[in-house]
């Protein structure tokens, strides 16, 4: 059974305008998938339908089975005990996914005792664990409430927490885009490393092409909520066929030009 398969997924707001159209996809264990498209596209409407986490009034239609089960108009209680154990997200702000009152080991240590059923001893354990493989090691991170670290940090701590449940499948819509260049490589190279060592499967999010290729081979490129083009990295640069692609590969190259001139 496939991990992921969304086929005619088409989401509308109230009044009836189309945020995403016909999308169709497939993703298996452990395989990866990049989304590219310019800021309202449908990219995190799309993350949002495949989690059944619409906002209120927006519409799906269509299927999204995830590990079998029907998204698309699933009742709540059948969707709470997929997220997180087959699909958890990380998105581009982490301070979305961090309560700003908790510190960040307690935040840690509640999805941890959640789905391992760990306590005292033990869950401290998996705690410094998780921690460290996000290269968190430092104790004052644990102790330290959101506002007392720095954006990487914090979005280092958010991955922490969405692996926590060990799940199947990880989105990371745009993980990077609110960090600065250095940090964004970082954050992308650990991403890379832990989606390897785990044998998740990957649903990379992101308007920044050269990320996305640093991420995964295949790639959907969207515009105005309609898949325009799609296949591997190499084949969408070497011969973009949709206009918006070409765009999007021009200004890629437009920005190495521009930092291989510094
Ligand atoms: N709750 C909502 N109600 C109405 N329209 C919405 C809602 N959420 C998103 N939209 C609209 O859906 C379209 C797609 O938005 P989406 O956030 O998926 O784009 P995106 O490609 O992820 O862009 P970005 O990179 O800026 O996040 C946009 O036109 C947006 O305004």
């Amino acid at each position: 059974m496939t991990l992921l398969s969304v086929s005619s997924l088409g989401v509308t707001a109230p009044g009836g305008r189309a945020l995403v159209s016909d999308l169709s996809f497939d993703l298996a264990a452990g395989k990866r998938l990049g989304l590219i498209g310019e800021s309202g596209s449908g990219k995190s409407v799309t993350s949002l339908a495949v989690t059944g986490l619409l906002g209120a009034g927006l519409v799906a239609t269509g299927s999204v089975l995830l590990d079998g089960v029907q998204v698309v108009g699933g009742a709540e209680r059948r969707l709470v005990p997929l997220r997180g154990r087959v699909a958890s997200v990380v998105f581009q702000e982490p301070l979305t996914a961090l309560d700003p009152l908790m510190r960040i080991g307690k935040q840690l240590a509640e999805p941890l005792a959640r789905h391992r059923a760990l306590r005292g001893a033990a869950l401290r354990v998996a705690v410094s664990e998780a921690l460290a493989e996000v290269s968190l090691d430092d104790a004052r991170i644990a102790r330290a409430y959101p506002h007392e670290i720095s954006g990487g940090q914090r979005q280092r701590a958010a991955i922490a927490i969405a692996l926590s449940s060990r799940p199947q499948l990880l989105i990371a819509d745009e993980p990077t885009t609110a960090l600065d260049v250095t940090v964004q490589a970082q954050i992308v190279s650990l991403l890379d490393n832990l989606v390897e060592a785990r044998g998740m499967a990957l649903l990379f999010i992101s308007h920044d092409l050269a990320v996305v290729s640093a991420m995964t081979n295949d790639l959907i490129v969207m515009s105005a909520g309609v898949a325009v083009e799609r296949g591997t990295v190499a084949e969408v640069l070497s011969a973009p066929k949709d206009p918006y692609t070409a765009q999007l590969v021009r200004s890629a190259r437009d920005l190495d030009a521009m930092l291989g001139e510094r």
